[in-house]
């Protein structure tokens, strides 16, 4: 009795630390939080001044002395100390909304998605970064791994699963039998590098000079990846003039078709190539199953088509792909044995 009231409190968590968002899993209850990976910081004091959503609020919106700064680059822990005190601060508001959860298993498992081409340094700061956020043992799952166990894809039997999950930072595009990745590859080149391409064309062919909130907003209700009826849509953005005055411009879909083909292409390509690199076996499995897409960064419209197009292979979203590879983690957390197969030793 006690083991099944200690096993159904026990609170392990797994986390998906991206670049753009973090989202943490707690076993039995599900996705409990969604914050952007975003903290504030005084320069002047070097104290954390807001973490999250609160934080995401204060872009480009600043007094000198304060700085919005993203931890995580390409998918990965670029500034640790910061990296860390998000971790525990996520960590520590999810643990603290389940009381009891705290007396039973005050240190819980945590399992972390991390990119697929993830280098042995880069491991070791996630695994101290959580375990000094007080994680009593972590694991560490390949971000598409976990986005097709939450896509529900039978990763564990022999047959070809092709997942494309396109991040802020990362674009992670794999081939999985048998619980393995059999072939993978990650680029670093995703969501943001939309953002920054936007950014550079307008400034280039408007001078006009846009935030990085601007620019992920013209991308969501503007950008494609194909021509089509979006072309004619039309948005007026503001920003500054290169002399420093605000100013207005009228932009068009066209144009930030084209301000993204050189993103999209690079994505297009890594997919072929990782085709290309298929064991035909497997190949043969992904003509009838089809690439399955997942990712906030696979939402750019008609990405679905112009993968299609360039591959004549069926492609599909999966459910909800923003929490594709939380769930994954958190189908993971479940079951010891599917963690320990499935993470990265
Ligand atoms: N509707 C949309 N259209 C285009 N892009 C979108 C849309 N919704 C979200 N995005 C983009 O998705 C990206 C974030 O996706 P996600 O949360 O899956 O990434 P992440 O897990 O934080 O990153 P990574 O896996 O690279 O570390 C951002 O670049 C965001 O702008």
């Amino acid at each position: 009795m006690l083991d099944k009231v200690l096993g159904y409190f026990s609170n392990d968590i797994g986390i998906d630390l991206g670049t753009a968002n973090t989202l943490i899993f707690v076993k039995g209850k599900g996705i409990v939080l969604t914050e952007p990976s975003i903290v504030a910081i005084d320069k002047t004091t070097n104290k954390v001044l807001a973490i999250g959503k609160e934080a995401k609020e204060m872009i480009g919106k600043t007094p000198e002395h304060i700085q919005v700064i993203r931890p995580l680059k390409d998918g990965v822990i670029a500034d640790f100390d910061t990296t860390q005190a998000m971790l525990k601060y996520f960590i520590q508001k999810v643990h603290t909304s389940f009381p009891l959860a705290r007396l039973t298993n005050p240190r819980p498992r945590v399992v972390v998605g991390v990119p697929s081409g993830i280098t042995t340094v880069e491991k070791r700061a996630v695994i101290d970064a959580a375990k000094q956020a007080g994680a009593r043992e972590v694991y560490l799952i390949a971000e598409p791994m976990a986005a097709a166990i939450g896509a529900g894809l039978p990763i564990d039997q022999p047959g070809g699963n092709m997942i494309v999950d396109i991040g802020g930072g990362t674009s992670e595009i794999a081939v999985i039998s048998l619980s393995g990745l059999v072939i993978s590859s990650s680029i670093r080149v995703a969501g943001d590098e939309m953002n920054e391409a936007i950014i550079n064309y307008l400034k280039r062919n408007y001078h006009i000079l846009i935030g990085e909130q601007t620019a992920e907003n013209v991308k969501i209700n503007l950008g494609s990846a194909t021509a089509s009826d979006r072309d004619e849509k039309k948005m007026e953005i503001r920003g500054r003039d290169m002399t420093g005055m605000p100013r207005s411009v009228v932009i068009y879909g066209k144009d930030i078709r084209e301000a993204l083909e050189d993103v999209v292409t690079q994505i297009v390509n890594a997919v072929k190539s990782t085709l290309e690199k298929t064991p035909p076996e497997l190949a043969a499995d992904i003509v009838e199953r089809g690439i399955v897409l997942a990712g906030g960064g696979s939402l750019i419209y008609s990405l679905d088509k112009r993968l299609m197009e360039e591959t004549n292979l069926p492609v599909v979203y999966c459910e909800d792909p923003l929490t594709a590879v939380a769930r994954g983690i958190g189908k993971a957390l479940q079951n010891i044995d599917l963690i320990r197969r499935v993470s990265i030793k």
